[in-house]
């Protein structure tokens, strides 16, 4: 686990310089390639299954033994849609409350999308869904921001304690798809897979991403355009 340290990873420039044969600018060199960075929190109660499916993504297994997130862990994968590569940033941040405290300032700075999730075999992660959703927008992540709702766990089915009807009740009220999946169950993995792609799908298709450098602060901001009509993706 990378923990605090991924702090140091911060996202604050969005785009990063990629392959371009290392060796400068010379005759007959290309530039760099230019690739996005997406970056996406995944948030929820302790022990819902953050770290297990960042890993899912990202490393395309289920992690042997995993330890509470301190702060925030990072996970990162390339992906190419449509022939744009990019770079989907995971940020796995800490469920528990005493090990957030001085992380949450830095995870919610210029983020793409959320990911909620909770344990379907845990109803209190459920229901303290609101408070997530409520500490989004104290950080001032509005609506626009894409979102999905994750219901993980579900190859516990003799266990299962929110009901599919409930949660995508709660998912119409706030206007985010939901997906139910297990990190564990290899048979998930393409739902694990679609989780994140719908949402890089979702990012990239918000052009044009602009550049903008506010007056006051030296960390250049990614801001979208005019947004484009989109299907209802609900
Ligand atoms: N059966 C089952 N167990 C899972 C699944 N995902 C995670 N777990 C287990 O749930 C426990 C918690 O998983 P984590 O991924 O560490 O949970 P977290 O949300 O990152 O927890 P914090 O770091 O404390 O916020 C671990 O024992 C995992 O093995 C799943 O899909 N199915």
């Amino acid at each position: 686990m990378m923990a605090a340290a991924a702090v140091e990873l911060e996202s604050s420039l969005e785009l990063s310089f990629s392959g371009g044969g290392g060796g400068g600018a010379g005759l007959g060199s290309l530039p760099p390639a230019r690739s996005r960075i997406f970056k996406i929190i995944v948030i929820g109660d302790s022990n819902v299954g953050k770290t297990c499916l960042t890993y899912r993504f990202c490393a395309g297994r289920f992690p042997q033994r995993t330890e509470a997130t301190i702060g925030v862990d990072f996970r990162e994968r390339a992906v190419t849609i449509d022939g744009e590569r990019i770079k989907i940033q995971l940020w796995d941040t800490a469920g528990q409350e005493r090990f957030r405290k001085s992380m949450v300032q830095h995870y919610y700075r210029n983020v793409h999308a959320v990911v909620f999730v909770y344990d379907m075999t845990n109803v209190a992660s459920f229901h303290n869904l609101p408070s997530w959703i409520e500490e989004c927008k104290q950080h001032l992540l509005t609506n626009e921001i894409p979102r999905i709702l994750v219901g993980n766990k579900c190859d516990l089915r003799n266990a299962i304690q929110v009901p599919t009807d409930l949660a995508q009740k709660f998912a119409d009220t706030y206007s985010m798809p939901l997906f139910e999946t297990s990190a564990k169950n290899p048979n998930d993995n393409d739902q694990v897979e679609a989780i994140f792609m719908t949402l890089a799908h979702k990012l990239k298709s918000h052009k044009p991403l602009m550049l903008s450098q506010p007056p006051d602060n030296s960390e250049i901001q990614l801001t979208h355009g005019p947004k484009p009509a989109l299907p209802c993706w609900c």
